[in-house]
């Protein structure tokens, strides 16, 4: 086959697809900045709201000692026993304090004094209760929780001693509510000991004693431990990255929904490997950068956790956790294959990681309790080490005084874990190893779940050793024997069908456990395709006449019988096939963001195209196809006709010897139509053109050949004329009359000599169909037709014959008889 000619191939193509979809990646996201922009971007939006929550923090915790650096002793008196109002955690109706024994007078004596010496605020009898004894002031503590701060309890051994405990609510010890950190100890069992142990004193004395209780703090530095991206970095920074993660999935999902990968790209001879190769390069540009965007969003607010943690460590974390959520987002987008699944996809995985995140933080399963099984299984899933990860990092950089944690520290426990059952180490091993078993999963499903096309390989393809040799024999495009029907090869044919049968397998319908039976789309189709002829393939919806040109292209595999394009084999001599193959799909397959000539610049880098041709050849494709003027705008505001021809140029790269057209002038106007037959007209020379169409008129027009096809089977091939002549009803004869009174003498003569009846007419013309049958009587016909024409009173006689749609319709109505083989003239 003389092919591909000048065409690059091996290593030189690969890199020169490589370079062009990396192309492709960068011109599609540079004029879709928002989705680009929320990409690289969307970390900057978290890592604030992340500062802001910090400083919500340290707001609140500032009126705490325990927050604050308590540098010197300063010596406070004890307060006066607190209104039970004041306290964030006692809810009213409240006590100030409850006590015991109540029957005792002077009991009730000291309670009364404490009562009306608490300084500054005498309590109200209605704030204080006596009970009987201590247990009835705790079952009523327990039926009425945080109604009270605490409770007193009296009691006499001997005379002239007298015991008291004391009892208080310790929940707000420790606990921060409503910006309010109460202290307990401090708050009220230091005012309540004072002032019963001075109440007792001055009892047994009997003298009014001055008892006053200093106490302070012991200097401190702040102890308080919190980081914010340590606690709600985990989440916010997998949201951060999920946004990433549903748009590359879009981005995947687009490219197969529109069937740009499998149709489009793969049909030039785009290698698999460099369409996975080029998503994974330039994904892990936009994680390097998000990683780096991120450290340096995180320096700008001054975070704790950015500028003490060791760099490297910070950004092994983010861009380890951004690239394995590559390999999880590839093995994602393999599953879904409508665009709008893939938002619901993400939503559902956030979700999820969420959810685990926030166990993992709690400490399930990175703690030497849990069996290490259990640890193992959590890693699979990436966001739950990342989230330790943090955590560690958060810990490290919890208060003003931690170093952080530096490269050194990666292979032991953090010191806040030292009994931590997973390393920083293992994070970073986690978190790469696993990205490898996303991807070839990836690429594993990609193979076995259906395509666009309902294409599928085998659940073990890869441990045949026929993928493996296909794939090598297809480098070297092996020549498969190529032979016509009776064995020779004719150096005249360009394609040849030898008892063509493709079955789709059945399928479940929705709600439906049963499978529908296979359906046979061609049942044992032979026929040639001549060179330097337009070759149309007519029929009705669903006739298969798609399929026939998927099988040649390479994009779905024939399930018997075989199909030669220039004698080699499509079952195993496609990427030699695809050199000199050009294919213009049923629907257009391009890209809304690209222009005219970049969709041609792509497209001829995969097919191989030398650079130093590309320009020229782009430039002739676009005047030929009326494109030059709009070459530079975006195709999502061309009009259907200019995708239609741009498809069609994209048809023509790299003058290739044969050209598959599925239907190229749907929904083109008249003049945009004629235009691309006289490109199809003018191409024929030197190659083959397979055309399918529904318009007769186009068939009539530019099919040199002409096969029938019905439900699966070639009904009939010939040119225009053969076919009208086999098959039509016969020849239309058209007279045109002077006048209405002409008409009745007209129809006379056609009966009296043809017996035939008018088929149509109107007021000046009538049209009548003689049929085949009598083709013998014809000569002398029209002879004596044109002696009467004067008398007759008719003006003009125009003869020709059946149209190729009643030709069409005769056939597939089966009132024509069906032939088997092609007509001869
Ligand atoms: N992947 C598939 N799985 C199952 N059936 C399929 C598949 N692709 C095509 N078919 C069926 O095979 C038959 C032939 O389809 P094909 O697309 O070749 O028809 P066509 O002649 O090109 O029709 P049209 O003119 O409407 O494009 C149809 O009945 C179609 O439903």
């Amino acid at each position: 086959m003389a092919s591909g000619k000048g065409l690059k191939t091996g290593c030189g193509l690969f890199a020169q697809q490589f370079k062009a979809l990396m192309l492709k990646n960068l011109k599609v996201s540079m004029r879709n900045k928002r989705a680009f922009f929320l990409q690289v971007a969307s970390s900057f939006g978290f890592i604030f709201l992340l500062f802001v929550v910090d400083q919500a923090a340290m707001a609140s915790r500032r009126s705490d000692a325990y927050y604050r650096d308590v540098v010197a002793a300063n010596p406070k008196l004890v307060a006066a026993i607190p209104a039970c109002e004041s306290s964030a955690f006692i809810r009213p109706p409240c006590y100030d304090f409850l006590w015991s024994d109540s029957s005792n007078p002077d009991f009730a004596a000291i309670v009364e004094k404490i009562m009306a010496n608490n300084p500054g605020r005498p309590i109200p009898s209605h704030k204080v209760r006596g009970f009987g004894s201590s247990s009835e002031v705790d079952s009523w503590l327990l039926s009425n929780p945080m109604a009270c701060s605490g409770a007193l309890h009296l009691e006499q051994s001997s005379a002239g001693v007298i015991s008291y405990g004391l009892q208080f609510n310790s929940t707000p010890s420790g606990v921060l509510l409503r910006g309010k950190h109460e202290n307990a100890p401090f708050n009220f069992q230091l005012p309540l000991q004072a002032a019963v142990e001075r109440e007792i004193t001055r009892f047994l004395t009997g003298k009014d004693i001055e008892w006053n209780v200093w106490f302070s703090e012991y200097p401190h530095p702040d102890l308080g431990r919190f980081s914010s991206v340590g606690s709600f970095g985990p989440t916010f920074l997998f949201a951060s990255t999920m946004f990433s993660v549903v748009i590359l999935i879009s981005k995947i999902v687009y490219e197969k929904e529109l069937k740009l990968r499998q149709q489009a790209m793969s049909t030039m001879g785009l290698f698999d490997s460099v369409y996975w190769l080029t998503w994974l390069t330039w994904e892990v540009m936009l994680a390097l950068s998000s990683s780096a965007f991120l450290i340096i969003s995180g320096m700008i607010f001054r975070l704790n956790f950015f500028l003490n943690n060791s760099l490297l460590i910070l950004f092994l974390i983010f861009f380890l956790f951004q690239f394995n959520m590559i390999g999880f987002a590839f093995l994602f987008s393999t599953f879904v294959t409508k665009l709008e699944t893939s938002n619901s996809m993400g939503f559902c995985i956030f979700i999820f990681g969420s959810l685990t995140q926030l166990v993992t933080t709690m400490g399930f399963p990175y703690d030497p309790r849990y069996p290490s099984y259990i640890k193992t299984l959590w890693s699979f899933f990436p966001p739950n080490v990342f989230a330790i990860g943090l955590m560690y990092l958060g810990e490290g950089t919890a208060t003003k005084r931690d170093r952080g944690l530096l490269w050194k520290d990666v292979s032991s426990c953090p010191p806040f874990h030292v009994d931590c059952n997973i390393v920083m180490a293992e994070v970073f091993v986690w978190l790469f190893g696993t990205f490898f078993i996303w991807f070839f999963l990836a690429i594993y499903f990609d193979n076995v779940l259906p395509d666009a096309n309902g294409l599928r390989k085998s659940l073990y393809y890869f441990v045949r050793p026929s993928y493996w040799a296909g794939r090598s024999r297809c480098k070297r495009g092996t020549r498969a024997s190529s032979s016509s029907k009776d064995g020779t090869v004719d150096p005249n044919v360009a394609v040849q069908l030898r008892n063509l049968t493709k079955v789709f397998p059945g399928v479940r319908s929705r709600g439906h456990w049963k499978k529908s039976p296979p359906f046979h789309a061609l049942q044992g189709v032979s026929l040639d395709i001549e060179k330097e002829k337009v070759f149309c393939l007519l029929g009705h919806n669903g006739a298969g006449k798609t399929t026939i040109i998927n099988i040649l292209t390479g994009i779905l595999p024939l399930t018997s019988g075989d199909a030669l394009v220039y004698g080699m084999s499509v079952t195993n001599g496609m990427a030699q096939i695809r050199h000199s193959m050009g294919v213009c799909p049923q629907f257009n397959i391009l890209w809304d963001a690209l222009t005219a000539i970049e969709h041609l610049q792509i497209f001829a880098s995969i097919k191989g195209m030398q650079p130093s041709r590309r320009k020229t050849e782009c430039k002739r494709l676009l005047l030929s196809s009326d494109l030059l003027e709009s070459s530079r705008g975006r195709v999502s505001a061309y009009s259907e006709g200019m995708k239609r021809r741009l498809s069609v140029a994209i048809a023509l790269i790299g003058d290739p010897k044969i050209v598959f057209l599925d239907e190229p002038t749907t929904g083109m106007d008249p003049i945009s139509r004629r235009k691309v037959w006289e490109i199809i007209e003018k191409l024929k020379t030197d190659r083959a053109i397979v055309l399918t169409t529904h318009s007769m008129e186009e068939a009539d027009n530019l099919g040199d050949s002409i096969a029938i096809v019905a439900n699966g089977t070639l009904r009939c091939v010939g040119s225009s004329i053969q076919l009208k002549q086999q098959f039509g009803e016969g020849y239309i004869v058209t007279c045109s009359v002077k006048s209405t009174d002409n008409k009745a003498a007209v129809k006379d003569f056609f009966k009296l000599y043809m017996d035939v009846v008018a088929k149509e007419e109107t007021r000046s013309y009538m049209s009548f169909i003689l049929p085949r049958r009598d083709e013998n009587l014809l000569a002398v016909f029209f002879e004596l037709l044109q002696k009467k024409q004067e008398e007759l009173g008719i003006l003009d006689i125009q003869l020709s014959l059946s149209t190729l749609e009643e030709v069409f319709l005769n056939i597939l109505e089966g009132t024509g008889q069906s032939c088997n083989s092609e007509l001869k003239d």
